[in-house]
């Protein structure tokens, strides 16, 4: 056990402490951290959705159906959003964790619908014993109402712009799925309702870590939403479960990492699992990750879509209204309990 107390709510004043040796127990979550290497992580050009060459496009398509199917994640390439933006969205999300504590604190959390958050985090685990996470975070819901911290001021004008440069990406990623699922053209964009499409932005900031191994940035979890966008500031600590093996993941140069995330399970009913994935820390590097989860209009009811339920026989995930589902995972505080899990349809 550590000596250092912890004051505040951020774990970055924690970890900027320079007597800090170990971690205060409250943050041992107990767990193999450990990634295997993979070098057949999907990568998908997007430029080539657009292609007009019919192969070209087919193959592309054939490819987003096998990464959605098998690994719930690719890396997306030539996305056309500029590589200036990125790394703004970037700095100005490492500006919001250096400001002072109290500006800060202003957006703790008091409940599940509040548009705009700030913390550190912490879950209950199965031995009833809270855990507190390696990690501070914002978040802020920013389509189809945009919401932002007023500082830094900075934020508001780079995180509009993103919002707006992705959804787009988003959509044609959406129209390409409901191809490979053979649904019909204009079936998404209307059953959930995407012009209103949701988006949430949430920055991450791990900081160094004395006992990487002892800690966890954001245990195993699966994302509300239809797909999630990642990006990072170069430091590894992004992990996904495939076969049931941890994999690190690995992105070039202006890559945006994409995940399947649960509603796009419940849409395709159960073609395309949500990915569990995780975030590890490390001993030497700040982490930042800047994630966009994008979903259906809050006000859309998510359902399995009728002609792959038909095929199946029946459905096997029940309808929810989509801003219930995000706000009663936001609140959901016990580690491993899936909101996913609770929605399933089981076998008689
Ligand atoms: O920082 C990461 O790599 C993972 C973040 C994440 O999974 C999340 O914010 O839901
Ligand atoms: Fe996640």
């Amino acid at each position: 056990m550590a000596a250092v107390a912890q004051n505040s709510s951020f774990v970055k004043a924690l970890a900027e402490n320079p007597t800090l040796k170990s971690i205060p127990s409250q943050f041992t979550f107990a767990t193999d951290s450990k990634g295997s290497q993979s070098d057949s992580l999907p990568i998908i050009d997007f430029s080539l959705l657009t292609s007009p060459n019919p192969d070209q496009r087919c193959r592309v398509l054939a490819d987003l159906d096998s990464a959605c199917r098998e690994w719930g994640f690719f890396i997306l390439v030539n996305h056309g959003i500029p590589e200036k933006l990125l790394k703004a969205i970037i700095a100005s999300s490492l500006e919001f964790f250096e400001l002072p504590e109290e500006e800060k604190r202003r957006y703790e959390a008091k409940s599940a619908s509040d548009p705009v958050k700030s913390g550190s985090g912490s879950l209950i685990n199965t031995a009833n014993q809270r855990v507190h996470l390696w990690r501070d975070f914002v978040k802020s819901y920013v389509h189809p109402e945009f919401n932002c911290p007023t500082e830094p001021h900075t934020l508001r004008e780079t995180l509009q712009e993103f919002s707006g440069k992705t959804r787009p990406v988003f959509r044609k990623l959406m129209h390409a799925i409901e191809e490979n699922l053979g649904l019909e053209q204009g079936f998404v964009d209307e059953a959930l309702k995407l012009d209103s499409c949701f988006q949430l932005y949430a920055a991450n900031y791990y900081p160094p870590c004395p006992e990487p191994d002892q800690a966890i940035g954001i245990p195993a979890h699966t994302d509300h939403g239809l797909l999630t966008f990642l990006i990072h500031n170069g430091v590894a600590g992004l992990q996904i479960q495939h076969n049931g093996e941890w994999f690190d993941t690995f992105s070039p140069q202006n890559a945006i990492l994409v995940n399947n995330a649960d509603h796009l399970e419940i849409l395709s009913n159960g073609r395309y699992k949500s990915v569990r994935h995780r975030a590890v820390v490390n001993t030497e590097a700040t982490r930042i990750s800047v994630v966009m989860a994008n979903g259906a209009a809050p006000e859309a009811v998510v359902a399995p879509a009728p002609a792959l339920v038909e095929k199946d026989g029946r459905p096997f995930y029940r309808p929810m209204k989509f801003i219930e589902y995000v706000e009663t995972m936001l609140s959901n505080r016990l580690l491993g309990k899936s909101n996913l899990d609770c929605i399933k349809i089981q076998d008689e």
